[in-house]
């Protein structure tokens, strides 16, 4: 801690720093933990920047995308085509096109019509898209509703007996290659369970699929999998092993039938931290105030999820105080948390908003005319 204080107070505030050999040591895990041959494309939402990507990279993944300036960036960075999947609810044509001219893994279909459309852009290219229908299988997350993605009422997807329905299409379709199934319903998930009643609406429409004469050779599970945001220090690591064995043994899979994932947040989200410094104190009649140079520009998951982050002050005061984490955006839902126990601290002390790998930076923007927080990184 020594020398990140002294790197740390060296720095203009608020920005960015991750530790990579973190990252690294979460990439092994995973690699350990996947003994079942599963593909695992890395959820490039979560965080886009260079040095994370070179690493991810490395350890062999794939990735996962949402927008055809996604799957630039993973073409940039020497991901290999093959290795590229493409989702999103709202494809536009030149994302498509583009998407087949690079001749991506799959795209995750989200509609029917998407699904025509694709067929006719490729047909136009004289090429072959291979094709996975992203099923929305009506399920609960058990997490903060704007981030469940498979339950009732979600534009994620299609309905399992949708896709029943449109299987007479989908075989009329000539340019397009019906490969697999895929799911993604939320993330920061931490009960294992909602992975297993996955698994069982998944065997339930393969099931239904083979009696229909389908039998896909690709199952993409999405990603999900949540991190420790109240101890990151006691849980750097996510328990890739429990996760995977949950798949592994509730899939009923075909013969040869291959699985991939989409993890993000598991993998970049304990790595990255928000370092800012405390710009005043202000005790009302009601709180006492502790206002950052950091707010929900720079990490904005607090204002949009009301999700907590991990304080850690790097004051080295002995008595601690209660205080309303606030940042200096004008709005009121720019707040880090309230009653947070932390050494007292003064103007100038420097804190560290702890889990901000995935989806800070890449949702970080420059409301309020704000300048964008630079990265650091170990290395
Ligand atoms: C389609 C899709 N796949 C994968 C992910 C990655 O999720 P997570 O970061 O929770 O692993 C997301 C984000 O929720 C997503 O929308
Ligand atoms: N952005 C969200 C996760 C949603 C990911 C995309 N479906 C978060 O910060 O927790």
């Amino acid at each position: 801690m020594k020398n990140l204080r002294s790197f740390f107070s060296a720095r203009e505030t608020p920005f960015y720093y991750y530790d990579l050999e973190l990252l690294d040591a979460t990439l092994m895990a995973l690699s350990s933990a996947n003994r079942y041959g599963y593909h695992v494309h890395y959820a490039l939402k979560a965080n886009n920047n260079t040095p994370i990507l070179e690493r991810i990279k490395k350890a062999g993944l794939g990735v996962d995308c949402v927008s055809g300036n996604e799957v630039k960036i993973g073409l940039e960075h020497g991901f290999k085509s093959s290795n590229i999947v493409l989702a999103g609810v709202g494809k536009t044509d030149k994302e498509i096109g583009y998407a087949i001219d690079q001749n991506i893994f799959s795209f995750n279909v989200e509609s029917i019509q998407e699904l025509e459309v694709i067929d006719e852009i490729a047909g136009k290219k004289g090429k072959k898209a291979n094709v996975s229908i992203r099923i929305n299988p009506a399920i609960e997350a058990g997490t903060h509703h704007y981030i469940t993605t498979g339950a009732k009422g979600n534009k994620f997807g299609i309905s399992g007996e949708q896709l029943l329905e449109s299987l007479d299409l989908l075989k009329s379709l000539s340019n397009v290659h019906f490969i697999g199934l895929h799911y993604h319903i939320g993330s920061q998930i931490t009960d294992l369970n909602r992975f297993k009643n996955l698994c069982e609406r998944v065997n339930h429409l393969q099931k239904e699929l083979q009696a229909a004469g389908f039998s896909l050779p690709h199952l993409n599970v999405g990603g999900g999998l949540g991190i420790d945001y109240e101890n990151p220090q006691e849980h750097p690591i996510p328990d890739f092993e429990a996760y995977f064995r949950v798949f592994h043994e509730h899939l009923k899979l075909l013969p040869d039938q291959e699985v991939h994932f989409e993890l993000g947040r598991s993998i970049v989200g304990q790595c990255g931290t928000l370092v800012t410094r405390a710009l005043y104190l202000k005790e009302s009649d009601h709180s006492n105030f502790l206002i950052l140079d950091a707010g929900m520009t720079d990490l904005m998951r607090p204002a949009l999820y009301q999700a907590s982050h991990k304080i850690v002050s790097l004051s080295e005061a002995q008595n601690t105080r209660q205080y309303d984490v606030v940042g200096p955006i004008c709005e009121s839902s720019d707040a880090f948390g309230k009653s947070i126990t932390l050494p007292e601290t003064k103007r100038g002390d420097i804190l560290m908003i702890c889990s901000a790998g995935a989806y800070g930076e890449t949702m970080k923007n420059s409301y309020n005319a704000r300048d964008l927080a630079p990265a650091y990184y170990s290395e």
